[in-house]
């Protein structure tokens, strides 16, 4: 996918000097349950993105992705409690109180792309009015007017159709339902898109026109940045500048998706298990299952599922220093000339 990619100044450019528009430092959430039990969801996490850059975070279902969106958002239950920091700009979103975060965050500095369009949208009003609503809300548009042809722009510019603006969300197909969530989260122009799951349920076809339409919004303001999270490898390898992979709460490896998807490939075994499990690949599970969030082990939380795992896995493997935490990662492959020339 890179050629896609090559017209437009992405990460290469856009990384070395402008400061990044989420900086993750040590995020953690542990979930307090009755009892006194503890769910360690998300363990020190660490990630900037960059303006222009598309990040996916990706991972087997409860590892913990969906909750670390919900501390971006300030969206957590209230038996979850944070640590670390989350800067969107100068703005801690993990200390932000509710009222800053409902007023200027959600809509305004992080556009929101739902799971599930159709459960986002209000069943009872058309999309005119919702689309007009949000611009109301999140713009200074005012006036009907006005109103209405702001809504037909915002409509225009996620590619929705302006002849389907009357329609009802049941009147809707799943991509255009995506397209009108798509639209509504772009209106408040937010330097940061957050998207969980914004695949699910749709077919192969529009899987793939959903990521391009997010790379596309995100190619088209220099500013802009997208963090994705699926379980969609190959939409991942579609939109993906960089790649994180979260493992039992923690991101284990954070490489560029070129590497990634391509060679040498990834390099923690359990990023590698979840490539080789595709069906295009080996289509070999990775065996075993991960570990419940409540009673995680002291050392590598993969271990017990890994070939490559010796005793030095019972001690927790550091990510500074590399982009992987493993004590035992796979080799790069030595680069041969004409791979380097290449
Ligand atoms: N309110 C809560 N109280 C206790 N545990 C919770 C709570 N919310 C989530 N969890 C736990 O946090 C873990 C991470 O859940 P999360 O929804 O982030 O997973 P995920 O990676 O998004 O999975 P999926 O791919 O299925 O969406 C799960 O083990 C879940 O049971
Ligand atoms: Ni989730």
């Amino acid at each position: 996918m890179t050629s896609e990619r090559s017209s437009v100044p992405s990460a290469e450019t856009a990384k070395p000097e402008r400061s990044p528009v989420l900086s993750v430092r040590g995020l953690s959430v542990r979930f307090l349950l009755p009892g006194g039990h503890r769910v360690a969801a998300v363990t020190d996490a660490h990630f900037d993105v960059a303006p222009g850059e598309c990040l996916v975070l990706i991972g087997e279902s409860g590892c913990g992705k969906s909750v670390l969106a919900s501390a971006l958002l300030g969206l957590l239950p209230a038996n979850a409690q944070t640590a670390g920091s989350a800067l969107l700009g100068d703005l801690d979103l993990l200390t932000a109180g509710e009222r800053t975060l409902a007023r200027t965050v959600r809509g305004r500095r992080i556009g929101l792309i739902p799971q599930s369009p159709a459960a986002h949208l209000t069943p009872v009003r058309t999309i005119r009015s919702q689309t007009e609503e949000v611009v109301a809300r999140l713009t200074g548009v005012r006036g009907r007017a006005a109103l209405r042809a702001a809504a037909e722009r915002a409509a225009e510019r996620a590619e929705f159709p302006t002849d389907h603006l009357d329609r009802h969300p049941h009147e809707l197909s799943g991509g255009l339902a995506q397209r009108a969530a798509t639209a509504l989260a772009l209106i408040g122009d937010a330097p940061l898109l957050l998207a969980d799951e914004p695949t699910t349920g749709l077919d192969r076809d529009l899987v793939d026109r959903t990521v391009d339409e997010l790379r596309r919004h995100v190619d088209a303001d220099g500013d802009r940045a997208l963090l994705m999270i699926t379980h969609d490898l190959a939409a991942a390898e579609r939109v993906a500048d960089r790649v994180a992979v979260m493992y039992a709460g923690r991101i284990v490896e954070l490489s560029e998706a070129d590497a990634f998807f391509g060679s040498p490939g990834p390099r923690h075994p359990y990023s590698r298990g979840l490539l080789e499990a595709l069906p295009e690949r080996s289509f070999l599970p990775i065996p075993g299952l991960p570990p419940e969030l409540g009673s995680l082990p002291d050392g590598c939380a993969f271990a017990p599922r890994c070939a490559r795992a010796t005793d030095i896995c019972t001690t927790l493997p550091p990510l500074t220093g590399g982009p992987v935490a493993c004590h035992h990662p796979l080799p790069a492959p030595a680069r041969t000339p004409e791979a380097i020339r290449a």
